[in-house]
């Protein structure tokens, strides 16, 4: 029996927030006028990541209030029944503990709160992903033909290869250990196009091809890994020479290994371990594999700096809370269907496309954990990309469309990319993240817009006459999230803000953040297809 999960229009807050949402709300042109409005913005300690808030459409009462709303849902208490190894995905049954596998946040010598088994499963499967990753990028592991491997490929779909692919991305070009001339690859999509592309420009005899799925049955990737060990075979790597070109990462090693995959390439995790929440885990691997061991504990730690802060600060200051609550305004008060992410550093090309599945695969939920309806929305539409790159593209839909759609900025304050221009480069870049989430915010209405076009030369009366399409209605709330670098530490804490973020939301919603039973009615009618 599923225990009763009342819905969050019940509480007090919630009804508190609606009658604050229905009163006349001033534009965020005033409200960034009126005095506190710095209060607005918080920092983690040790996580180098601060929130400028100050552009959201609420004023401090209205914080107040969803602060409270937070309390009264639950979230303190469910955030501690997480990191105690409750097993809060209740329709599996299972406990949610990827936090576990960046290792422990509280002082040295206390216990970690999922307790001591777990700890230890963890420790051992972290040091032998470490050093394969690095014996592989020393060349010490060798081929079977004796050489040293060139070039590494990961075949995994979803949270078997968003995680992984986008750090990498964001990491590897940076890291000063990852010069040791290993590429790293990664096919998801089973389009034949896919696979042959990245197969074709790479030699059999030095490439490792991983082979990454949790279930180890999900038809995209086994089609394609067919595809890659007919390839090794084509090109000679044959029988038992193939075991020291294949590596499996999965959560069903009975499977990999009756697949002939060896079991001294197999890394596991755990049913306690979300998909897309499994960078953290051996499914790290090919990202350890392009940043070095080193690099990807600084990442777990930089996740763990970020567990610490969420278990630790008030509400009114935590990162995750400021995060998801701002979403829950936007979302049940403001009633914006949408959320846009645009991240200015290039590094995080894939970010918002990874936070695009952990957030709208755990949250595009429609009843709570007890089986009843939801009766307020829930997850938004998640989207996003590169904001510069956005700002030529779909920013006019935002300025100016019939869309109101919050946005959460990311941003870096230092650049280190060895090019004698990249300090002007990085200027261009965050000025222009500045100028839009100010514009977005204040807009420009229409007696100052004709101001503008008289100061342009312009005769007052044919002015005039295009004045309302050259006006920009503002009052678009967004936020920004500054990173002092973007360093695997820091990427680390970003991805788990995000996660606790996700985590804040579905625990006010009263939703099961940690199934997917949506993803499989589709599986299943493949299959029945198949089938004939
Ligand atoms: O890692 P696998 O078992 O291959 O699963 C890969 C992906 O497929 C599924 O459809 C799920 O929706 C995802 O959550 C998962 O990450």
């Amino acid at each position: 029996m599923n225990a009763p999960v009342p819905s969050p229009t019940t509480l007090p807050a919630w009804q508190q927030l609606a009658q604050l949402a229905a009163a006349p709300q001033p534009h965020l042109r005033e409200r960034l006028a009126q005095p506190g409005r710095a209060a607005l913005q918080a920092a983690a300690e040790g996580t180098g990541i601060r929130i400028d808030f100050t552009r959201q459409a609420f004023d401090e009462a209205i914080w107040s209030a969803l602060t409270t709303l937070a309390r009264e849902a639950g979230v303190e208490s469910q955030r501690d029944a997480m990191f105690a190894g409750q097993a809060i995905n209740t329709s599996e049954q299972r406990a949610v503990l990827h936090v576990a596998l960046r290792g422990t946040p509280c002082a040295k010598g206390n216990a970690a709160p999922w307790g001591t088994v777990i700890q230890g499963l963890v420790q051992s499967e972290l040091n032998r992903v470490c050093e394969f990753a690095d014996r592989v990028r020393a060349g010490d592991l060798k081929s079977s033909t004796g050489a040293a491997f060139t070039d590494v490929v990961n075949i995994g779909i979803g949270g078997s290869d968003l995680g992984p692919r986008m750090a990498a991305d964001a990491l590897a070009p940076l890291c000063s250990d990852s010069q040791t001339g290993l590429r790293v690859h990664f096919v998801s999509n089973p389009d034949a196009w896919a696979v042959y592309h990245t197969l074709r420009g790479l030699n059999p005899t030095t490439t490792l091809l991983i082979v990454a799925s949790k279930t180890f049955t999900t038809q995209e990737t086994m089609t394609n890994a067919t595809t890659a060990r007919r390839w090794l075979d084509d090109g000679g790597i044959t029988g038992t020479a193939q075991s020291a070109h294949l590596v499996a990462i999965t959560a069903a090693p009975r499977k990999s290994a009756a697949a002939g995959y060896p079991e001294a390439h197999t890394f596991t995790f755990w049913d306690w371990v979300g998909g897309r929440y499994s960078v953290w885990s051996a499914l790290g691997l090919p990202l350890a594999l392009a940043i070095g061991s080193t690099a990807f504990r600084e990442f777990l730690a930089g996740g763990q700096a970020m567990d610490a802060h969420f278990r630790s600060a008030p509400l009114a200051q935590n990162l995750p809370v400021i995060l998801a609550m701002s979403g829950v305004w936007n979302r049940n008060f403001l009633n914006c269907p949408t959320q846009l992410l645009a991240c200015y550093p290039s590094r995080l090309v894939r970010f918002a496309p990874f936070v695009q599945q952990m957030d709208m695969e755990s949250n595009g939920k429609r009843v709570r954990k007890d089986g009843q309806p939801c009766d307020s929305g829930t997850g938004p539409i998640l989207w996003g990309g590169l904001g510069i790159d956005g700002q030529h593209a779909y920013f006019q839909l935002l300025h100016q469309g019939t869309h109101r759609v919050p946005v959460e900025f990311i941003g870096v304050d230092t650049e280190d990319t060895p090019l004698p221009l990249a300090a002007e480069h990085h200027r261009v870049v965050n000025l222009n993240l500045r100028a839009q989430s100010q514009a977005l915010a204040v807009g420009r209405d229409e007696a100052a817009t004709l101001q503008a076009l008289i100061a342009e030369g312009r005769d007052p009366e044919q002015a005039a006459e295009f004045v309302s399409q050259r006006s920009f209605p503002g009052n678009v709330p967004n936020s920004v999230i500054w990173l002092d670098a973007l360093t695997p530490h820091r990427l680390g804490a970003l991805i788990a803000l995000y996660e606790h973020k996700v985590f804040v939301q579905a625990a006010i919603w009263g939703i099961n953040a940690y199934d997917q039973w949506g993803v499989e009615l589709g599986k299943t009618m493949a299959k029945a297809m198949e089938n004939g």
